[in-house]
């Protein structure tokens, strides 16, 4: 069998043209084969489901632990303490994610669910009764998981302005060190300074989820040094993800007004319109792994030791595995998307996710019939998210 050339590529997916409008590349780099070189940063990319899947699932071969952005740990030192979630293989990953699942698990955000959407309901009154035109960004995606996210983890109110920034930082920091990088790399130091300040056990209301961390620790599920890093993934992790993940679903209801009719004669869609937009938008869109040993992708080698970008967004467009890929569609069954990942790294931060969305939605639907785009909408670029700066919006 002749040795097929891997199929190489110098495209940039970090420059500003993939980061503007990414599914063109997606659909190259799906049509081009399993793996293609991209010479630009020497990594090995993937865009069909099948291989994208399968890479998610073989931690063993493809590792977390050389971090899972560009930066190869083994030669570079992380600019942050390494995550013992994201940036962490099994042994050292299996006590923190199983605190964080425990804490995290549908059972106990129940508990929340009563005050988050009075919370929303009330977010929503005081929107509408200020006028039917305002920019969702602000105005919804940004200022809801604000009002309910850092009071359940139980952070201090001071400086919860913090929180945005680092997270576009640390996001951005997955990437190559572009001027997305450059941009706020000043900002750094502070930031993360702050960060780390909120995971101390004193700051923490008793009664959060930081708390509960902690109180882990106290039983000895995870040791007193892993406790505030275990805070500060959800620091990192909890805000700029569902910013941006409300941003793609009330731009998708917004640009598909019958789905939208559909969700108020139907409001228990709330949810799985929610992952349908997560698999449409993927608004984490891709995170890399290491090869651990020459591993084989189709018949092509990745040699040990480079690093796999993995093209999440792409995956959950692919039409090997759905049909009508570029269609927002409430009737389709999004089960089996990427968006929240694959295997024993799949976001543990997901139903909190989906219960900010269904509280979100719920109120939203409950008081306004009609829901558009009112002027021009604005991308924020990011190496890591899909993001949306700007959707004016009318309601009615
Ligand atoms: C809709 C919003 C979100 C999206 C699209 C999203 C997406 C993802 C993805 C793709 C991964 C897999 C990373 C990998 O395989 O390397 C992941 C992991 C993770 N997510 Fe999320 N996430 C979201 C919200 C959240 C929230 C709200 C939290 C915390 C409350 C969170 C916490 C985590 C953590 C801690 C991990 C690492 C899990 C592990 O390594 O075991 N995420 N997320
Ligand atoms: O442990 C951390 O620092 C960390 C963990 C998870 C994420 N993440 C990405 C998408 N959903 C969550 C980001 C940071």
């Amino acid at each position: 069998m002749t040795a097929t050339l891997l199929p190489t590529s110098d495209a940039d997916p970090f420059g500003p043209e993939v980061l503007e409008d990414p599914l063109p590349f997606h659909a190259d780099l799906r049509d081009a084969g399993p793996v293609v070189h991209l010479s630009r940063y020497d990594v090995y990319a993937m865009g069909r489901y099948e291989h994208v899947h399968a890479a998610l699932r073989d931690w063993q071969g493809f590792q977390s632990g050389a971090g899972v952005g560009l930066s190869n740990f083994r030669t570079e030192p992380p600019w942050r303490p390494p995550s013992l979630l994201l940036e962490s293989d099994p042994p050292r990953h299996d006590a923190p994610r199983r605190v964080l699942a425990g804490i995290l698990a549908p059972r106990e955000l129940r508990r929340l669910r009563e005050r988050w959407s009075a919370v929303a309901d009330e977010l929503v009154d005081a929107l509408l009764a200020a006028g039917d035109e305002f920019d969702a960004v602000p105005k919804l995606a940004e200022a809801f998981p604000l009002r309910v996210f850092p009071d359940a983890v139980g952070i201090p109110d001071e400086g919860r302005e913090n929180l945005l920034p680092y997270g576009d930082f640390l996001f951005n920091a997955f990437g190559p060190h572009n001027d997305l990088v450059a941009a706020a790399a000043h900002r750094a130091p502070e930031l993360g300074a702050w960060v780390n300040a909120q995971c101390a056990r004193d700051v923490l209301a008793p009664d959060g989820f930081g708390a509960r961390i902690w109180a882990a620790a106290d039983r000895g599920e995870i040791t007193a040094e892993q406790a505030p890093l275990v805070v500060r993934s959800l620091l990192s992790a909890g805000v700029d993800t569902t910013v941006q993940a409300l941003a793609t679903v009330l731009h998708a209801f917004a640009t598909h007004p019958e789905h939208w009719r559909r969700l108020r004669a139907e409001p228990q869609l709330a949810r799985v319109a929610f992952d349908e937009a997560i698999r449409w938008g993927s608004p984490v869109q891709t995170f890399f792994r290491t090869a651990t040993t020459d591993v084989r992708v189709g018949d092509a080698v990745i040699p040990d030791g480079k690093k796999i970008l993995m093209f999440l967004a792409s995956a959950n467009h692919d039409p090997r595995r759905w049909t009508d890929p570029e269609a927002f569609d409430l009737s389709r069954d999004p089960s089996g998307h990427l968006g929240f990942g694959f295997g024993i790294h799949q976001c543990v931060g997901q139903h909190v996710a989906r219960l900010e969305a269904e509280c979100l939605l719920d109120a939203l639907a409950r008081r306004v019939a009609t829901i558009e785009i009112a002027g021009p909408t604005r991308r924020h670029h990011n190496n890591t998210m899909r993001a949306w700066g700007s959707l004016p919006m009318r309601v009615g």
